[in-house]
């Protein structure tokens, strides 16, 4: 018996609910094998984050040469990699080996407020890491960073999201869990088809790795070999039903429920919005 292999490339949550743990609970959850390389430790939790210690990039160096060397890989994902160093080593591993395909999901600022990489790495992230991705996953703020502008209309996230394939990743989703409405909508783009991914919005505080839980779907999917629109649409079904039956853990933001796409069989809506 095989299984399909996905490893994310991310920061430890000590919670439990974003980062490497929320990467490995949800390739569980969808049947593939996790692998890790951890970039940094942070103390975490519900209420916020109170450390972070990045790795030497020789230590993601090491992690990287392990395990592509031995068991290969099928997909992988970036979550937060805090330094510069670390953005550019990563960025020529996935180059000198052929690693994909790759989802960079640009960590930037945590829900409680605290950043998650200094300045000089967000604007490497441009640079390094989004001309190897097949898919860019950027919540709106991140979003609004990389293009350097408000989004605040449907119109300048569709002019947004050419703008972010134009800086060399072959496909985007700007996620919309930062907006308020009835509906969680997200846009998706690849260069020819606009998708609005759109879903229920659960009202409820228990959103920590939201985001991190979305990208490591979509590896999963990918790495079983799914096409990128069918496994951005599982990853879509497997967060609104990982938000909308929380778990209710902690004192503040709790994590999401990683079965909750097991035990539940909510429909998700998703439409096209025509491209103009
Ligand atoms: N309250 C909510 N109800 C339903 N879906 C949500 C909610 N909050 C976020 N989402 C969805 O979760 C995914 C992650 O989005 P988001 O929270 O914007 O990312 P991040 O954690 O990177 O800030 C997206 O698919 C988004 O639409
Ligand atoms: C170690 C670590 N990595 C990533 C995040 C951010 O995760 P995200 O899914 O964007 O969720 P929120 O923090 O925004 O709830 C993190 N907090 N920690």
């Amino acid at each position: 018996m095989t299984a399909p292999r996905a490893l994310t490339i991310a920061g430890s949550d000590s919670g439990g609910g974003a980062g490497i743990q929320a990467d490995l609970k949800t390739f569980q959850e969808l049947g593939v094998f996790g692998m890790s390389a951890l970039t940094a430790v942070t103390a975490q939790n519900t209420l916020g984050v109170t450390g972070i210690y990045e790795l030497e990039s020789e230590a993601v160096t090491r992690q990287l040469d392990a395990v592509t060397e031995d068991i290969g890989i099928d997909a992988l994902k970036t979550g937060m990699i805090g330094t510069v160093a670390i953005m550019e080593t990563i960025a020529e591993k996935v180059a000198q080996n052929h690693l994909g395909p790759l989802v960079v999901d640009p960590v930037m600022v945590a829900k409680s407020g605290h950043s998650l990489l200094d300045e000089a790495a967000r604007n490497a992230l441009v640079d390094t890491l989004i001309p190897l991705a097949t898919l860019v996953t950027p919540n709106l703020p991140e979003a609004e960073f990389l293009v350097g502008e408000r989004l605040d209309t449907e119109t300048k996230q569709k002019e947004a999201a050419c703008r972010i394939r134009e800086m060399g990743a072959a496909a985007v989703v700007i996620k919309g869990g930062h907006l308020d409405g009835e509906t969680a909508t997200d846009l998706f783009y690849d260069g020819e088809t606009f998708l609005a991914l759109s879903a229920p919005r659960t009202q409820t505080p228990h959103t920590h790795g939201t985001g991190c839980t979305f990208s490591a779907a979509v590896t999963a999917e990918l790495a079983k070999g799914q096409p990128l629109t069918d496994a951005v649409k599982t990853a879509k079904t497997f967060i609104t039903r990982a938000i909308s039956h929380p778990l209710k853990l902690g004192k503040g933001h709790g994590p999401t429920n990683h079965w909750g796409y097991r035990n539940h069989s909510d429909e998700i809506r998703t439409w096209i919005i025509p491209s103009s």
